[in-house]
């Protein structure tokens, strides 16, 4: 394309991605300013609504679903369940599409035109961006909120005709008669299981030989012992080579204890993680400074990267996927690109995550391996409430970290049925920087989980009365 037809812009403001940090970001600007573009690669409705967030968790309700007429049977009730793969991938779309992707699509469309640019965007110089071949915005400010993508190692790259990522797993017309899930991180699991319980033949295949979204190495073997009861999980090892023949996607894998396992699948799921879409921006021609793995630092307070005038916001900065931090980051982003060059610190939530899976993973506030260099106690309890006894729901176990001087809440790790609704409780009292003692002061209804908080509480804090008991021996006898 030759300059002359080159289409330019100028504006104050410029948004890279129109996901769920990139929205964020927009609402706060064009409340200040009418001079921005957001600038969209590829199809709008973001990744948690079309192919994140959203339809997991329709999958995984499915599955539930699936997965209680198997087990009715423990209750006195018996039930025959039988899995229509094409009506489950059916609804799963109908729900995503005519709910999640069409309540943020219509937002996009209520944006002014003169907003929204598409094409993928790529930085020529500071302050220059190119868009597509035929377009080139000049901007004062950048806000970098282009999210990630799946990692496929080249291994795979023999049966890419058989390979799903999160992207297209939820396009299938039906279910597989078997899968290869490679990964044993949130994706893996949640979708592992969830495929398993929809009566697909499932085998995991893991790296690292942990389930590292838990830190305590209790929990983190007890959540693989829990989880290898009912689903196939190789955890330690590496696919080493892969074919395709008639009979599938052959996975060669190789065990941390040197044996080989081959076994052919319909379908292979990669799910170890994703990668930063920074390396497509063209970074080199901005200043900002990137570390050794590639990725671009930044200021988590402001969002900002270097001292230039470029914010950073979502998963795009490998730190914190989540939606809630993508949202919260493409706000503070965007209050920090207005308000530049003086920096708007925000005060950031404490963290929380939440797999999605039976029983649940979630860690909330600072994780055990964190804290291993200061003094705490640990209240620490099976997941047994008489309320889990009656949801024949016993498995897993929680703790919680208290600072052991003052008792303040500092984090948790949980393993356990539902546990979502006990780490939120236990994120209000981590951000309000509350003690046991404060929170056991809140009344707790009988039969209800919520005993089990009160319960670990009250172990973590007979733990710490022990020990203020054994320091006033140890000094009264000195
Ligand atoms: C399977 C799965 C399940 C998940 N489940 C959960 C969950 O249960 N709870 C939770 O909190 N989080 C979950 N997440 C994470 C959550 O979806 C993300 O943290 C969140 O969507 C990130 O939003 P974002 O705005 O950073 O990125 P995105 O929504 O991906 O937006 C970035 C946009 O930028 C576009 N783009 C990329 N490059 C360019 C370019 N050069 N120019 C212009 N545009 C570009 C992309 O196409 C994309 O549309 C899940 C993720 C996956 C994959
Ligand atoms: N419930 C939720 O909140 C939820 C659900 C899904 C995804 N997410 C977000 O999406 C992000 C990405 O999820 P993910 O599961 O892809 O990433 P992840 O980082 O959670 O897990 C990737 C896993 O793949 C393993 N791995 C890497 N290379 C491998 C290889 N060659 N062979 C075998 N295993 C290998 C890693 O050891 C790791 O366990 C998560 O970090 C999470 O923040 C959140």
């Amino acid at each position: 394309m030759s300059e002359s037809t080159m289409k330019t812009m100028n504006v104050e403001y410029a948004i890279i991605g129109a996901g769920t940090a990139g929205l964020g970001a927009y609402s706060k600007i064009s409340r200040k300013t009418d001079s921005l573009v957001m600038i969209q690669d590829g199809p709008y409705g973001t990744t948690c609504a079309r192919v994140g967030c959203m339809p997991s968790k329709l999958m995984i309700t499915a599955a539930d679903y699936a997965h209680h007429l198997g087990s009715s049977e423990f209750f006195g009730v018996t039930a025959s369940g039988r899995v229509d793969g094409r009506k489950v991938l059916e609804r799963l779309r109908r729900e995503r599409d005519n709910r999640f992707v069409a309540n943020n699509i219509r937002y996009v469309n209520k944006i002014p035109a003169h907003y929204k640019l598409e094409g993928r965007a790529r930085f020529i110089g500071p302050g220059r961006l190119r868009v597509g071949e035929s377009v080139e915005v000049t901007a004062k400010k950048f806000i970098l909120a282009c999210g990630s993508r799946p990692a496929i190692s080249e291994v795979f790259e023999p049966v890419m005709s058989r390979v799903l990522t999160s992207d297209t797993i939820f396009e299938l017309e039906d279910l597989p008669r078997s899968i290869a899930v490679i990964g044993m991180g949130v994706i893996a699991l949640e979708l592992g299981q969830a495929l398993h319980r929809l009566g697909v033949e499932t085998t995991i295949y893991g790296r690292s030989g942990k389930i590292n979204t838990l830190t305590h190495p209790d929990l983190q073997q007890q959540a693989l012992d829990i989880l290898s009861t009912d689903l196939n999980i190789y955890p330690s090892g590496q696919v080493v080579s892969t074919w395709e023949d008639a009979e599938g996607a052959w996975i060669e894998y190789e065990q941390s204890n040197g044996q080989r396992i081959t076994k052919a699948f319909d379908r292979v799921l990669v799910a170890t993680g994703r990668v930063s879409n920074v390396d497509r921006l063209g970074m080199e021609h901005t200043g900002v400074e990137v570390n050794e793995a590639g990725a671009v630092t930044f200021d988590p307070q402001t969002m900002r990267c270097s001292d230039l005038p470029i914010f950073i916001a979502g998963d795009v900065t490998d730190h914190l996927p989540l939606w809630h931090e993508a949202f919260d980051e493409g706000r503070i982003a965007a209050d920090n690109a207005l308000n530049y060059p003086n920096p708007v610190p925000a005060k950031r939530r404490p963290p929380l995550m939440v797999a999605f899976t039976d029983p649940q993973i979630a860690t909330i506030g600072q994780s055990f391996r964190q804290l291993q260099d200061r003094e705490i106690v640990i209240g620490d309890l099976p997941f047994t409430s008489p309320r889990h006894v009656v949801w024949n729901k016993v498995q897993g176990r929680i703790q919680v970290y208290l600072d052991a001087r003052t008792g303040v809440i500092l984090g948790a790790e949980l393993l356990g049925y539902a546990a979502e609704h006990l780490a939120h409780l236990l994120a209000l009292a981590i951000t309000h920087d509350m003690t046991a003692e404060q929170v056991l002061l809140m009344p707790v209804y009988h039969p209800s989980a919520e005993e089990l908080l009160r319960d670990v509480l009250l172990d973590a804090q007979k733990k710490r009365r022990s020990n203020e008991a054994d320091e006033m021996t140890l000094s009264s006898s000195a």
